[in-house]
């Protein structure tokens, strides 16, 4: 990720994360829209660790509050697997991917860029976070 907007936000969030989240990166590949697709789709699931419990960051998932959200990456966790979010490039995840993924998570209807769906994920992760502790950066009261 280049230095910018896009990383600054991804970074402040992130560095606010217990324990910290380690992203892996897939090299853009080229070809057709498809072959992009197929391409980047198999480095994603090689990158996967053995164990990982994958989520697709997909607009066809479900789109939970940031409550639920907490409820189920609490759950994720609780599984004593990696807990992997899988983010498309330009192309998008291709059909090998979001079927490797266990869970399909939407961030809304609108399509977003992958970074910015970087930062926003690191957001709702810190979120949950602060949920679980009660904390009052998520005021429930007050959306
Ligand atoms: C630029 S988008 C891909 C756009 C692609 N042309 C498509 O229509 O799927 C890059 C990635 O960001 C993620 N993404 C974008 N908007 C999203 C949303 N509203 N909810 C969940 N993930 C989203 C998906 O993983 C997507 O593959």
């Amino acid at each position: 990720m280049k230095a910018g907007p896009e990383a600054a936000l991804y970074a402040h969030y992130a560095a606010r994360l217990r324990p910290p989240p380690e992203v892996a990166e897939i090299p853009e590949a080229r070809g057709s829209a498809g072959e992009v697709r197929k391409r980047e789709g198999a480095a994603l699931i090689a990158a996967l660790p053995a164990d990982a419990l994958a989520v697709a960051l997909d607009l066809g998932g479900e789109a939970p509050d940031s409550e639920r959200f907490a409820a189920l990456l609490a759950r994720w966790e609780e599984s004593g697997r990696s807990v992997c979010f899988l983010i498309g490039g330009a192309e998008g995840l291709d059909p090998a991917v979001t079927a490797r993924a266990e869970h399909r998570i939407a961030l809304g209807p609108m399509t977003w860029p992958h970074f910015l769906v970087r930062g926003m994920l690191a957001e709702q992760l810190y979120r949950a976070q602060a949920i679980r502790q009660n904390h009052p950066y998520h005021r429930a009261w007050r959306p």
